[in-house]
């Protein structure tokens, strides 16, 4: 089948300076992740499905990568494996140089369900990340207390789950996430129950922790604004198998706007992305058919 590719991103070195700058400096940083081979197959009633299928990517220290693709295409599954919730059929991955067993405190999650002990105020909620890392004294509630006003909820530190909005409970999460100092943090949806405007407001948050943290983020979303938004470069892959179709370097300038939503690399970015993920071919048919349930001549526009 072939693919009519329009839009091609030129390479971080043919971009404007600050941006060809910004990359240099990344691409300098230490390999904070390592993923060489990875593959996944999950046996079902009907037999084995290989869902990914030879992963190779790097992640430099205090980037932020986003992963999209799409819908099965074992985003999750990739995210859940270097989390070490679950366990690889294949292949490798080393964090810092060395390879973890199993989960561990070097790696922090935040899953788009809110995932707090409701029967825990935020401030408990954090201190229990600490205390479960083998922390204790008087230290864990004033470290706890300096993570939860990192994220804006001072005021909030002795309120109840039931008691947050969405974007205030997401926002606890990754305080109980930063509170263990991981050194990489994988965040799958987190912002994806989220209602638009709560989500944009948990965007700039994000990315003034980031900036505020020495933390790598790997960042599982659908929302290709999202990703390029956030993003220094993102991860596309292709399903059915998993493969990584490409790594894209995103040439937005940072520090990042809502302004820039409209400018011309935003644009060409996401029109890139648009293409890896809904490639038109030129058997692209008519589309879905829908049946007709209203009379003829009865028409809206
Ligand atoms: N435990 C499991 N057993 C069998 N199949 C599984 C299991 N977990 C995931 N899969 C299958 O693996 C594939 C990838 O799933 P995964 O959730 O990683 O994809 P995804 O890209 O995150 O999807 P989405 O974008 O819809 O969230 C899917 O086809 C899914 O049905």
């Amino acid at each position: 089948m072939s693919q009519l590719h329009t839009v091609d991103l030129p390479s971080y070195k043919e971009q404007p300076a600050e941006v060809k700058e910004r990359f240099k400096k990344l691409y300098q940083r230490p390999v904070k992740l390592e993923v060489k081979g990875l593959r996944k197959s999950f046996t079902t009633t009907k037999g084995s499905v290989d869902v990914l299928n030879g992963v190779d990517f790097k992640v430099h220290r205090r980037e932020f990568v986003s992963v999209i693709g799409p819908s099965g295409c074992g985003k999750s599954t990739l995210i859940r494996i270097l989390a070490g919730l679950e366990d690889a059929s294949g292949g490798s991955f080393l964090l810092d140089g060395s390879q973890p067993e199993g989960p561990g405190a070097d790696r922090g999650m935040v899953f788009q369900g809110y995932t707090l002990f409701p029967w825990l105020s935020v401030k408990k909620n954090v201190m229990f990340g600490l205390e479960t890392a083998g922390r204790s004294g008087p230290s864990v509630e004033s470290e706890a207390r300096e993570w939860i006003e990192l994220v804006g909820l001072s005021k909030f530190a002795e309120a109840y789950p039931s008691q947050l909005s969405g974007g205030m409970k997401q926002r606890v999460a990754i305080a109980r996430a930063l509170a263990n100092q991981p050194s990489i943090l994988f965040m799958d949806e987190p912002f994806g129950a989220l209602d638009a405007q709560t989500r944009s407001q948990m965007q700039s948050h994000l990315l003034q922790i980031w900036r505020n943290v020495d933390i790598t983020i790997m960042f599982v979303t659908h929302d290709l604004e999202e990703a390029i938004y956030l993003s220094d470069r993102i991860l596309v892959l292709k399903a059915h198998p998993g493969e990584v179709q490409e790594f894209i370097e995103v040439p937005v300038p940072r520090p990042r706007s809502s302004e820039q939503f409209l400018s011309t690399e935003f644009l060409a970015t996401k029109k890139r992305l648009e293409e890896l993920i809904h490639p038109r071919t030129e058997k692209s048919g008519p589309g879905i058919q829908i049946t007709r349930m209203t009379e003829v001549g009865d028409d809206v526009e």
